[in-house]
């Protein structure tokens, strides 16, 4: 059958497996691209079908150069590219991909890739745009294609997205770190314009994140990462058709945020918009999410290791002592939060994945905000936790208190008695790692990401176990833990001081935090309204836990400041708790308003957040409540852009600097050396010193990354 392949003709000839645009007559592009006619050239390819699964790909990669070593450089990806997809020149008549074409953007007639498409006269092949662009601040043939590029979308002739049609695209940028050590200062500034101009003309169909790098430093590796990543993008082209969820045109927008039409800019996101955008657009998400569980819930049912309780446990919560373990009925135990409740409509919504019966999953917006360079959680500048590979969880959406300040009361499940059915912790594992990857995934089309973190992002390293919910309400936490570590995740669990049974049996986690919320047992009872009578004995009980346990695991109390409520005079009744637990760390964190109707009819208002400098003399006066009690404590560190602040044990102060980062490699030697009860503790796994700029007085922002405002423009780090 006569098959068509999209070529272009030539001043000279190919070279390697790839057909070739070359210059060699740059200095027309300052006048403008010279025009050859792109073409369609019948092919024979025996074994091809018609229809849309048999339609060919043809990638096009258009390169720039001043100085050639791009043009090289784009040939060689290029042939790599076709090895990894099986189709250079000799092998391509058995793939669905047609073998890559090089072409040079001061070739080629830009009207007839950038206009629309080029186009067959009979079977049409489906394009896909790969761009590799060095930056100059000089003129090159790269003000006149980024030009064209502009004019295209705003001609009022053509439509603003004249481009939708191609499958997708990529740009990689290539610079000089030397000359322009960073992107404020214009390192790879015109990739970077490109991979906007594209995302608008066709109609976000960003493949793959825009991937930047030197090529005298570390420019392979970035490139070799951007190729990987795209070769996966590409065969899941060639199996599905589509470029899976999150880009525009072929799967699920909801993480894309708007491209924008706003004039040069569109790449505005603003992460609290953002969060809501993506909340309102969810319902199709949820759907997604519907499916998923029952795909899970199937596979679990299919194996041994998945399998669910056949008799879940009914654990009693209520009143201390041992746990008591008994058979229920299995007929009358319910699921926690089934699929056809109004809570898991509320959940998914929301933006969690639910998975199996009991346990959620969510990307949290650090993760995103990290993922676009555009910083990290306080977790990062305190414990040196990469927001980007962090995932958030909780194996149990239902708690024993209904907070205030909880983002979620309301929707989800609240009770003192574990009365549901139990999920394997591996059906648990595995599920939230599939969800949190694929909303990564989701990930790749929104503007901004940087394909580096991007592929870093596709390994988990940490996980937060702190979502909503109490993670320790989950009768098999520990299995979860052993899971966890496993694979060398480190964990960092937050409790809510109620569970104090479970508390003692809990095994070596990373990070051990008690909510704090207030010092006194009336405040305590207006800010966490909690179901359980005993409710000031058990978090007593936890604080001496606490205490006992503080040479083995790496404690902390998280305060979490509400103006109005806990706040006032209360430095001195939590210096009492300081010392009753004894924690090796301190955070206090000013509350963040979530404007629920719940909270509101709790009374909480933005009133009720407290300002940072607030925050700082609330620290500054409980240091000093400290000091008084001859508790041996100092301010470590800060993030004032999250609004927290961290108190540390002098333990963690070593020739008058603070360690407050975490070696995890140590931790997970020590665990899997002595195991999840064995004898070892917070200092053993203590990590070098504190950078200065995360040290109290500094800010706290990564000067790695670049803080925007609410409408995304570059501002200074405080
Ligand atoms: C005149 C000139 C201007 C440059 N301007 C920038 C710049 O603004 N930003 C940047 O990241 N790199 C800049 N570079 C570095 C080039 O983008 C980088 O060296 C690239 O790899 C060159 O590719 P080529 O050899 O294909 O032209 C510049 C290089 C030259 C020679
Ligand atoms: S620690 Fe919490 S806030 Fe930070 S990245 Fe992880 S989930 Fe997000």
């Amino acid at each position: 059958m006569e098959k068509p392949e999209v070529v272009v003709t030539k001043d000279e000839g190919s070279e390697g497996s790839e057909s070739t645009e070359t210059g060699n007559n740059r200095r027309a592009a300052k006048h403008g691209p010279r025009r050859i006619r792109g073409d369609i050239n019948k092919k024979k390819r025996e074994s091809a079908e018609a229809g849309s699964e048999g339609r060919r790909i043809q990638v096009l990669v258009f390169y720039s150069s001043l100085t050639a070593s791009t043009e090289k450089i784009a040939r060689t990806f290029s042939q790599e590219l076709a090895a990894s997809l099986g189709c250079s020149t000799e092998k391509e008549a058995e793939s669905r991909f047609l073998a890559p074409r090089v072409l040079d953007l001061a070739e080629i007639d830009f009207d007839e890739y950038f206009i629309t498409p080029p186009k067959s006269e009979s079977e049409p092949a489906d394009c896909f745009y790969l761009f590799i662009i060095p930056s100059y601040n000089i003129d090159s043939i790269n003000d006149t294609f980024l030009e064209h590029l502009r004019e295209t979308h705003h001609d009022f002739r053509i439509d603003t997205s004249p481009l939708a049609t191609i499958l997708g695209y990529s740009v990689f940028g290539l610079g000089d770190r030397e000359g322009w050590p960073t992107e404020e200062e214009g390192f790879c500034f015109q990739a970077k314009d490109v991979d906007k101009w594209m995302a608008k003309l066709s109609g976000r169909k960003r493949a793959y994140p825009l991937g930047m790098g030197d090529w005298k430093r570390d420019g392979k590796e970035r490139m070799s990462e951007w190729t990987a990543g795209l070769v996966d993008v590409l065969r899941q082209l060639e199996q599905t058709g589509t470029l899976g969820e999150g880009v525009p045109g072929s799967g699920d927008p909801l993480e894309s945020d708007d491209e924008g039409e706003a004039e040069d800019d569109g790449e505005v996101p603003d992460e609290e918009v953002s969060v809501s955008k993506a909340a309102k657009g969810r319902s199709s998400g949820s759907l997604e999410d519907v499916e998923d569980i029952g795909r899970i819930m199937e596979a679990s049912q299919g194996g041994d290791s998945g399998k669910r309780s056949a008799a879940p446990l009914a654990i009693d919560f209520t009143t201390e002592g041992k746990p008591a373990a008994k058979k229920a009925a299995s007929a009358a135990v319910k699921e926690m939060v089934p699929r056809s409740s109004p809570t898991y409509a509320a959940l998914t919504k929301q933006g969690y994945s639910i998975v199996g019966s009991h346990s959620g999953v969510k990307i949290c917006r650090w993760t995103k905000s990290a993922l676009r360079g555009r910083g990290s959680c306080y977790k990062f500048s305190f414990y040196g936790i990469n927001s980007h590979q962090c995932m958030e969880t909780t194996p149990s959406l239902s708690c024993s208190n209904k907070c205030v300040f909880c983002w979620r009361h309301g929707t989800n499940p609240v009770g003192t008695t574990w009365r549901w059915v139990v999920d394997p912790p591996k059906l648990i594992f595995d599920g939230v790692k599939e969800n949190h990857y694929k909303k990564i995934k989701m990930m790749r089309g929104v503007p901004g990401v940087r394909a580096e973190r991007f592929a870093e992002a596709m390994r988990i390293r940490h996980c937060a176990l702190s979502l909503v919910g109490e993670p320790i309400f989950y009768p098999h936490i520990n299995e979860f833990l052993g899971l966890l570590h496993g694979e060398r995740i480190s964990s960092f669990l937050v409790c809510n001081a109620q569970h104090p049974d479970q508390l003692a049996a809990l095994q070596h986690v990373t990070q051990l935090y008690v909510s704090i919320d207030a010092s006194n047992r009336e405040s305590l009872r207006r800010i966490d309204r909690p179901l359980h009578r005993d409710f000031w004995e058990r978090f007593q009980r936890c604080l001496d836990i606490l205490r006992e346990r503080r040479f083995r695991q790496r404690t902390v109390f998280r305060l979490t400041l509400v103006k109005g409520f806990n706040i006032e005079d209360e430095a001195e009744g939590y210096a009492d708790l300081v010392e009753k637990g004894l924690p090796c760390f301190v955070e206090v964190k000013g509350v963040t308003y979530c404007g629920t109707s719940t909270s509101s009819s709790a009374g909480l208002t933005m009133a009720n957040v407290p300002f940072y400098q607030e925050v700082c003399d609330f620290v500054v006066a409980l240091e000093k409540a400290l000091r008084k009690r001859g508790l041996q404590y100092g301010i470590a560190a800060e993030h004032a852009h999250s609004c927290c602040i961290l108190l540390a044990s002098e333990r963690f102060r070593v020739d008058g600097k603070w360690h407050t980062l975490i070696d995890y490699d140590k931790f997970f030697q020590l665990l899997e050396e002595k195991g999840p009860d064995g004898d070892f503790g917070p200092e053993d796994y203590m990590g070098p010193p504190t950078p200065e700029w995360a040290t109290w007085g500094n800010g706290g922002f990564d000067p790695r990354d670049q803080r925007v405002d609410k409408k995304g423009r570059p501002i200074e780090a405080a």
